[in-house]
């Protein structure tokens, strides 16, 4: 129609030189006439080029002209100004300044200025990664799986009708619309939530202010977890209780720049793929603000096991058994989802309310998907930076080391194990390989061979940094079976550290043996005996032989190329020592401890000595003026307090930190001096600040926009809400989780024996 329209009132553009398109300044020389009578049309070069254009009849607002396109186009100088001469041109063709509505007035002449091709700086790189990573996440969760939640809800709900057949057709009915109205209420809230969410990255609202806290429940590196209760719960249910939680916030700084993207993805990713599990802590939302990311999980009264341990020292074989046994199916129905976790020890599971355990922390929890390893987040940046020539000094060491940022990529290289893991390698894929298909085949390989977990627990292949699968959680399994029975680990070295423990676990054939006392039965030394083994010959399924080949393809192998199998402790479950062990019944059973709470928000199973500080207390204050250093060294000769004085200047880390401790313990002074010193280095003293991982959260001109802008666009997707019915399937779903307070008699105090709280290194 239009290029119809054209042809009868065709509008002819004169151009100064043949096939380009008019520029400001041709306009403004009167070059282009535009005439109301109709000519013939001119070549098909220039009437394709004139393109919409038309004359606007009276009364009609103008049509578009090839005008505009010419400030579309590439003209250097020009596309500066377009806007303004694009008002300027609508203003003359409107009629508003000139007396002839035909004729374009003179526009006043702009400079026209080269300018070189625009460079793409840091921010567009940083936002341009954002967008490729959500993009290829959010396609990839549509298209990997199978099945969506909702299909797997209807047919559980479709199995219950068929099971029960003394069902009424008309209850059945009843029950299938209750579940699409649930279903539907999930969806607009799931839509809410989301809509909230990114209102809240715009600083406008949030999701936080929803739970008020009312203890701090544990803590570590990655910020804190706190006892929460939910304050706003739905106007159409009054009734309702307030509900108690455990949310764990995350510091969203803190993490980046220790780079632990792909760390946190894979938490979130692991609970929210572990929806209605028994043995898996429950995770009812998670959501993000522009500092934290927040994990809103059940709350699981009875603390954690540790607790258990370092309350009770030893435990006894039958008990010992109960508790191994249900750490198994936790770690099992991990595995059935293609999990390994890596860091199983006491203070990852936790004891609910009646008393049965559930694993958690899947910080370290690893399937070998690309979208859970660091890599894939730094190649993304660091190719474009590459690609497109920008280059990033980093610090001071960085300058010092002069590497450039295609030099630091290549040691980035080696260190993560390749960039072309994360990059379509034509060799390797064909054409018409997808994107999301060519990651998920050639995905990740090397963070196989990470380090990662707590020293005491790590199977030796994991301190090898060898390519490992998921039998190093068994020998986990077996280290903690050992500590419960004899209260201590087998490898700890109480001299030499972490170093030494790890030496002890690669000379496991000499280091390992059984205390005299006190007695345990031959059975379960056996059962240990036979996990603490190189993991060709440790106990836990056959599988793992048949396919130990790396490079053998089978649908059990996670995108790292490990072995993940699903029931794959069947050789332990099967061994002698569990022989009266109701595998399936577990769950049903009650367990040798029941929390003795009285509420839902009793927390005596976390109380501790010094009662844990909340993060947002503990960041950082102002520093100590002099007087206040004057006034805590007062009691101290002029030489000690400049000595001390010389401390708090240095910041510390824990090695610093203890070299202080030791110097002060070579002091002549009394120990109650000594330890107030100490006391004065670890309170007045600053924290030494971890050097970023990525140079450029190194770089100070890119660092405070790198992370700003990481802060908002790393975690784009991270919102989740459980599935809740509201109506009578929630009977059923509450029992399935073991929700239930069960008010237990409790366990009574033994002498408190000093385990440490281990942290992940
Ligand atoms: N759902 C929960 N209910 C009750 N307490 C919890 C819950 N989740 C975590 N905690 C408490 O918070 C502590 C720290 O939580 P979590 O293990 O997730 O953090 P982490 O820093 O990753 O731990 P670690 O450093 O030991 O690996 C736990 O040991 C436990 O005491």
């Amino acid at each position: 129609m239009v290029l119809l329209k054209g042809q009868l009132e065709p509008t002819v553009v004169h151009r100064a030189q043949f096939k380009s398109r008019p520029s400001v300044i041709s306009i403004d020389r009167g070059v282009i006439e535009i005439t109301t009578e109709p000519s013939p049309p001119t070549s098909p070069e220039s009437s394709s080029n004139s393109g919409k254009s038309s004359i606007p009849r009276p009364g009609e607002s103008t049509g578009k002209t090839s005008l505009d396109s010419k400030f579309s186009s590439k003209s250097k100088g020009v596309s500066q100004h377009s806007s303004e001469n694009k008002k300027v041109v609508s203003k003359q063709a409107t009629g508003e300044g000139g007396s002839n509505e035909n004729t374009l007035a003179p526009i006043a002449e702009v400079e026209c200025v080269e300018t070189p091709e625009p460079v793409p700086t840091v921010v567009t790189i940083e936002k341009a990664a954002s967008a490729k990573v959500f993009f290829e996440c959010y396609y990839n969760s549509l298209t990997s799986v199978q099945l969506t939640p909702r299909s797997l809800r209807r047919r559980q709900l479709e199995g219950a009708l068929y099971q029960d057949s003394t069902l009424p057709q008309t209850e059945k009915d009843e029950r299938r619309r209750t579940w699409a109205k649930d279903e539907t209420d999930h969806l607009r809230e799931t839509r809410v939530m989301k809509a909230r969410s990114g209102n809240i990255m715009k600083g406008k609202d949030s999701l936080a202010s929803k739970y008020e806290v009312v203890k701090v429940l544990g803590k570590g590196s990655f910020g804190v977890v706190r006892l929460v209760r939910e304050n706003n719960r739905s106007p159409q249910e009054p009734k309702l209780k307030k509900q108690i939680y455990a949310m764990k916030v995350i510091r969203k700084s803190d993490m980046l720049r220790n780079s632990q993207e792909g760390h946190l993805r894979a938490e979130r990713d692991f609970l929210v793929s572990a929806e209605g599990s028994r043995w898996v802590v429950p995770l009812i939302t998670s959501f993000q603000d522009s500092n934290n990311l927040y994990l809103i999980m059940d709350y699981m009264p009875g603390g954690d096991f540790l607790g258990l341990l370092i309350r009770d020292n030893i435990l006894t074989e039958p008990v010992t058994k109960w508790y191994i046994a249900e750490m198994i199916l936790c770690i099992e129905e991990a595995h059935a989802l293609r999990w390994i976790h890596r860091d199983v020890k006491p203070d990852n599971f936790l004891i609910s309310a009646s008393g049965h355990l559930k694993i958690s922390d899947f910080g370290l929890a690893f399937d070998g998907h690309w979208s859970h390893d660091q890599a894939y987040y730094n190649n993304h940046r660091y190719s474009l930076l590459t690609k497109l020539g920008i280059n990033v000094e980093g610090d001071s060491i960085d300058k010092k080391e002069g590497r450039n940022v295609a030099a630091a990529m290549k040691i980035a290289h080696v260190m993560m194990g390749g960039k072309e893991r994360h990059e379509i390698n034509t060799s390797n894929g064909s054409d018409c390989d997808s994107i999301l298909n060519w990651r998920n085949r050639y995905g990740n390989r090397t963070l196989a061979r990470s380090v990662v977990g707590t020293s005491q627990y790590m199977a030796p292949e994991v301190v090898r940094g060898e390519l490992y699968d998921a039998r190093s959680d068994w020998w986990s399994v077996a280290v903690i079976l050992y500590e419960c029975l004899y209260g201590h680990t087998p490898f700890l070295a109480e001299e030499g550290g972490r170093q030494q423990t790890k030496i002890n676990i690669l000379n496991h054939k000499t280091t390992f043996s059984f205390p005299n006392k006190p007695l345990v039965s031959k059975r379960c030394q056996d059962l240990i005996r036979s996990i603490i083994q190189e993991k060709d010959h440790r106990l836990c399924s056959k599988r793992y032989k048949v396919n130990n080949h790396p490079s053998s393809t089978h649908q059990n192998q996670d995108y790292a190329g490990r072995y993940v199998y699903p029931n794959d402790a069947e050789d332990i479950k099967s061994h002698k020592w569990f022989r009266d062990v109701q595998w399936d019944r577990l769950h049903t059973m009650t367990p040798p401890f029941v929390p003795n709470i009285k509420s839902m928000d009793d927390t005596h199973y976390f109380d501790e000595e010094d009662p844990i500080s909340d993060f947002s207390e503990s960041t950082s204050g102002p520093p100590p003026t002099a007087e206040e250093i004057a006034e805590a060294l007062k009691p101290f000769p002029q030489e000690i307090q400049t000595i001390a004085k010389g401390f708090i200047e240095r910041p510390h880390n824990s090695v610093k930190l203890k070299k202080v401790e030791r110097e002060i313990d070579a002091f002549s002074m009394c120990e109650e001096q000594k330890e107030y010193l100490k006391g004065f280095v670890k309170h007045y003293g600053r924290k030494e600040k971890k050097r970023p991982r990525d140079r450029l959260l190194r770089d100070k001109d890119t660092a405070p926009k790198v992370l700003e802008l990481r802060k908002k666009g790393a975690f784009l997707g991270y919102t989740y809400r459980r599935y809740r019915p509201r109506r009578q399937s929630m009977s059923r779903s509450s029992s399935s989780r073991q929700s239930s307070v069960v008010v237990g008699s409790g366990a009574a105090k033994r002498p408190v024996w000093p385990r440490p709280r281990l942290s992940i290194h």
